[in-house]
């Protein structure tokens, strides 16, 4: 059996599957303290007694580099409690099995490198567009990464001309992030992102982000596929927008995929992360 965790900044996640990551149970609870949130991991994972190996795929930023005094830690995040806090370390005091950590993007990643929409590719990009942005790329069968893991995010990019706003980043205002996440939508309306209209101009504005973000994506890694999940992608007309913008940012500088295999939703949707979670636990083994 394998235990997985995807640890968000909203809510966590943990499930336990058979070998063929079949799973038999999932719950889900809201990420309120540490301390609380350790309680109901072990009061779950607890009740198996043949689990060999889990995956973590957290927000962050985390440490994911071994050698690091910090490694396995959630480190600069705003989120109250949780800076400088030593998850990995307090899994490990738990659990005397092999336990895989990565960033929650880089297991969505592996979920749909390995069995999901980028199973024929050697390579892919996963973003999600939620309550933040971030991104993770596997090239070969290893995450992309070397000092830390990518922020892809935080990427700064052209404000669109009729977007005002400030950006809600706290870190640099008007990144990407800042600009296109859930909660810049909320802030700019005072609804939530998913109150809006489809055929609001907001849909245009932030699909010109994205686009932006993927020819930055594409120049810097070219990357087979770049997959697009999270909250704000359950807008179904987003995603042409962005591919529409992205094919004419590119202005066929480099040869890419045809536009409608390249820039894609996840195929395994909101259980990309989990099942990459499942898939990091096996192959820590
Ligand atoms: N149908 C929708 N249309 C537009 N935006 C949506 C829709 N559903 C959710 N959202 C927005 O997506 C954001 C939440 O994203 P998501 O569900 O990916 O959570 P998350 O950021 O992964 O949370 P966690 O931190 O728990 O992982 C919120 O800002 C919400 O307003
Ligand atoms: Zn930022």
């Amino acid at each position: 059996m394998f235990g997985a965790i995807e640890a968000g900044g909203t809510k966590f996640v943990c499930a336990v599957s058979d070998e063929e990551l079949k799973i038999f149970e999932r719950v889900s609870f809201p990420t309120t303290t540490p301390e609380e949130v350790l309680e109901k991991i072990f009061e779950f994972f607890d009740t198996y007694n043949d689990i060999k190996a889990i995956g973590i795929g957290s927000f962050g930023p985390i440490d994911i580099v071994e050698k690091s005094p910090t490694y396995g830690y959630i480190t600069t995040t705003p989120k109250k409690g949780w800076n400088n806090f030593n998850f990995l370390g307090k899994m490990k005091e738990h659990y005397n099995i092999p336990i895989g950590w990565t960033t929650d993007v880089n297991a969505a990643c592996l979920g749909e490198y390995e069995v999901g929409g980028a199973v024929d590719n050697d390579s892919c990009l996963y973003l999600t567009i939620g309550t933040g942005i971030g991104g993770g790329a596997i090239f070969n069968g290893n995450f992309i990464g070397g000092f830390g893991h990518p922020e892809m995010g935080h990427i700064l990019i052209k404000k669109h001309p009729q977007d005002d706003f400030e950006g809600v980043c706290p870190y640099h205002g008007d990144c990407l992030e800042g600009l296109a996440s859930g909660p810049s939508i909320e802030k700019r309306y005072g609804v939530k992102a998913q109150e809006l209209e489809t055929d609001h101009k907001i849909w245009e504005i932030l699909a010109s982000y994205l686009a932006q973000a993927c020819v930055s994506y594409t120049l810097i890694l070219r990357p087979e596929k770049i997959i697009i999940g999270g909250g704000v992608m359950h807008q179904p007309q987003i995603l042409d927008l962005v591919k529409e913008q992205f094919t004419t940012l590119l202005a066929k500088y480099v040869e890419v995929p045809d536009a409608d295999s390249y820039i894609v939703t996840p195929t395994l949707g909101d259980n990309a992360g989990i099942t990459g979670g499942l898939l990091l636990a096996k192959n820590s083994l």
